[in-house]
């Protein structure tokens, strides 16, 4: 599958499956990419009513005024009947509807984990998806993801065939194959939208899961050279022309040559080396050899770029001291130079976000013509920096306003 960009390719890599390269030369902080989700569900699949964002287009429900519920399951809610009548055309269906309802009252299903009611809530999203954009369904099947037939797939199967038996159309599109491979492919393709951020919320949650068809194919690296901004609640701090709220948009975090691989991190880039493994392995299936990853296997498990890790939120961060600061700010430009010891000293001054329990990524806003910009931006809390000082404005937990849907 190609990516709608001219300035990417998807290439084959060797022991990564297919992954995004640039075919030219790519700038810092320039856009790559604009991606739309095929499929948006909720993580609040079994009591939607305690959920406080709109069913349709995610935005938090909190600054609302005109909030409606489906009038027929009278569950779901959405931002005014705007949102409503889109659901109705697309993820909420009157069929769509029933099922949910279905699924609130089955017990079985009700008794299970959360995540098992997440993935039959996914299934009813990916089931909808068949019947409605049966091309939209198929891209999501060309995903990667393997089709074990587990414990889960088996036992969803057999809650959707249910569901499905009734007046639903085309019960057939749900083998057990086809489930398994589903599960398989959100497991390994599914972005999480965040809750807002604060910086009072040490464990900030996922609001909804979402599959986005091109931005599926970034491979992961510890140390990215791109990354991905939302704006589900506020509006980009430049001109972002016909944005979706839901919509992604990948930029580059620094200037990359033609060729070489663009990476996203699929996780804050503070965690340690221990965890960041373990989750890779766990969620993605791969164990990570980065180069990032290829020096800290080195360090013994209390070492960090200087020697420094502290506890925070329970979790061992990298920090250095002022004078550390300095010298790395001295002497570390970003190279291409693979056998620098830290590769990623650098980039956490840099390019991580120091604001509170943020720990988000900072890119540089779009270039406007040749002219690069020297404001960053955190991918997290929305916060803009220039090269100097703290610009202070902008901050996605306050600022909600509309957007195109
Ligand atoms: C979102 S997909 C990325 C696209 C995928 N490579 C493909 O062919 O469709 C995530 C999967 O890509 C592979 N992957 C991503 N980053 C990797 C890396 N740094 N090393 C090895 N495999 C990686 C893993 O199999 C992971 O589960």
């Amino acid at each position: 599958m190609a990516v709608p960009s001219s300035v990417l390719k998807v290439e084959e890599i060797q022991g990564r499956g297919r992954g995004i390269v640039a075919s030219q030369p790519l700038k810092a902080g320039q856009i790559i990419l604009t991606d739309s989700p095929i499929l948006l569900y909720p993580v609040s699949p079994i009591s939607p009513h305690s959920s406080s964002f709109c069913d349709h287009c995610f935005k938090s429900l909190q600054h609302q005024s005109s909030i409606v519920s489906c009038p027929s399951c009278r569950q779901y809610r959405f931002c005014n009947s705007i949102c409503l009548s889109k659901a109705h055309g697309f993820s909420h269906s009157t069929w769509v509807c029933q099922a949910l309802s279905q699924l609130q009252t089955n017990s079985v299903l009700v008794q299970q984990p959360l995540e098992r009611q997440l993935q039959a809530r996914f299934l009813v999203a990916a089931y909808n998806l068949a019947v409605t954009a049966p091309s939209n369904f198929q891209i999501l099947l060309s995903l990667q993801g393997s089709d074990d037939n587990d414990d889960a797939a088996q036992f969803l199967h057999s809650v959707i065939s249910s569901l499905f038996s009734g007046s639903y159309p085309r019960n057939e599109l749900f083998s057990l194959q086809v489930t398994s491979s589903l599960l398989a492919k959100d497991k390994l393709n599914a972005f999480g939208l965040m809750h807002p951020f604060s910086e009072n919320d040490e464990n900030r949650s996922v609001r909804a899961y979402g599959i986005y068809p091109y931005a599926s194919f970034f491979n992961h690296d510890c140390l990215p050279n791109a990354c991905r901004f939302d704006y589900v609640d506020v509006n980009p701090p430049y001109h972002a022309d016909g944005l979706n709220n839901t919509d992604f948009i990948i930029r580059m975090i620094h200037d990359v040559p033609q060729g070489r691989e663009i990476c996203l991190s699929y996780f804050p880039v503070n965690e340690n080396y221990s965890s960041r493994q373990k989750r890779l392995l766990e969620d993605y299936g791969f164990a990570c050899n980065c180069d990032r990853c290829n020096v800290e296997s080195n360090w013994s498990d209390n070492e960090s770029v200087e020697g420094d890790v502290e506890e925070e939120n329970g979790e061992e961060v990298m920090v250095m001291d002022d004078d550390d600061e300095e010298e790395q700010n001295e002497n570390m430009e970003p190279s291409d130079n693979d056998n620098n010891d830290f590769p990623h000293a650098y980039f956490f001054l840099k390019y991580m976000c120091d604001r509170t329990n943020c720990w988000g990524t900072l890119a540089p806003l779009p270039p406007q013509g040749d002219a690069l910009s020297n404001v960053m931006e955190c991918n997290v809390c929305g916060k803009l920096k220039s090269d100097d000082d703290n610009l202070n404005i902008d901050d996605k937990g306050q600022d909600e306003v509309a957007m195109e849907d």
